[in-house]
């Protein structure tokens, strides 16, 4: 499969080399640099940019037939909109806030406990996420979508980062030199408390999972997500 890179930083060559172990071909590395883009010999585009870079390189590969896989977080606000240019081009696109196999098994955790807690008001909710100091958005994007899993099963109705009112997910985000990415979710009532840890030890679960979903992703069109990739329920 060839394979075109945006975004050539610590996640784009980490995915190279693991493209290039399954014998997959890099044809692209646009970065911010790059001048031209050729479309011709390119499979699939793998987006590991930046906020402020990823819709335009979404739409750009939508528009000449290109499936996306992207892995950017920090665009969302555009993620409707690139949805839409996806349907109009009859194109295949899949975002992750976070492509590894841990992470996507603990979303599933993180549901399964938010179901159990949303019916025992003792329990309040908080979440911490960690990562390296280059980092650009807080809260994490992982962060994020666990928000989002448990507000879909309690009564909370929103996240906000620090400080947050009753029926808030408070979200703490610390940033910490090398570290590649720690999620913690916790319900503590007066009595006791219940938390789940996510510890990625480097990056390259996120890397395989992103070249997994690149593989999966030829010859289907749709928006689809790392729970089709992975067939979780
Ligand atoms: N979904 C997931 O599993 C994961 C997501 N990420 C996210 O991926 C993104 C990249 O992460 P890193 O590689 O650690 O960052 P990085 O800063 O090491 O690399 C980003 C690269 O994108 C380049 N870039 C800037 N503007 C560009 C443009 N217009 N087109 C193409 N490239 C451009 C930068 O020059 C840089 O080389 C971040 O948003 C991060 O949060 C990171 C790890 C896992
Ligand atoms: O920027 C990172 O490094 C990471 N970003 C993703 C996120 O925002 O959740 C995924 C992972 O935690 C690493």
């Amino acid at each position: 499969m060839n394979i075109a890179l945006f975004g050539y930083g610590k996640m784009g060559k980490m995915i190279e080399q693991i493209a290039l172990n399954r014998n997959h071909k890099i044809v692209a590395k646009i970065d911010l640099d790059t001048t031209e883009i050729n479309f011709s010999d390119i499979d699939v585009a793998i987006d590991f940019s930046m906020p402020s870079a990823a819709f335009d390189n979404i739409k750009q590969c939508m528009e000449n037939n290109i499936p996306v896989i992207c892995g950017t977080t920090g665009w969302l606000k555009d993620y409707d909109n690139a949805v839409q240019i996806c349907k109009e081009n009859n194109g295949a696109f899949i975002y992750a806030s976070n492509f590894s196999l841990g992470v996507n098994l603990f979303f599933e955790l993180n549901s399964y406990l938010a179901k159990m807690m949303g019916n025992l008001k003792q329990y309040q909710v908080s979440m911490e996420e960690i990562h390296h100091t280059q980092k650009l958005d807080a809260p994490s994007g992982t962060a994020i979508t666990l928000a989002e899993g448990i507000i879909k099963e309690t009564d909370y109705s929103d996240w906000k980062l620090d400080t947050a009112k009753a029926n808030e997910i408070p979200i703490t985000a610390k940033r910490i030199a090398d570290t590649p990415g720690t999620h913690t979710v916790s319900y503590n009532s007066e009595v006791d408390g219940i938390e789940i840890i996510h510890t990625a030890h480097n990056r390259e679960g996120f890397a395989l999972g992103a070249v997994v979903a690149a593989e999966w992703i030829l010859g289907k069109n749709g928006v689809f997500s790392m729970k089709d990739v992975l067939n979780l329920s």
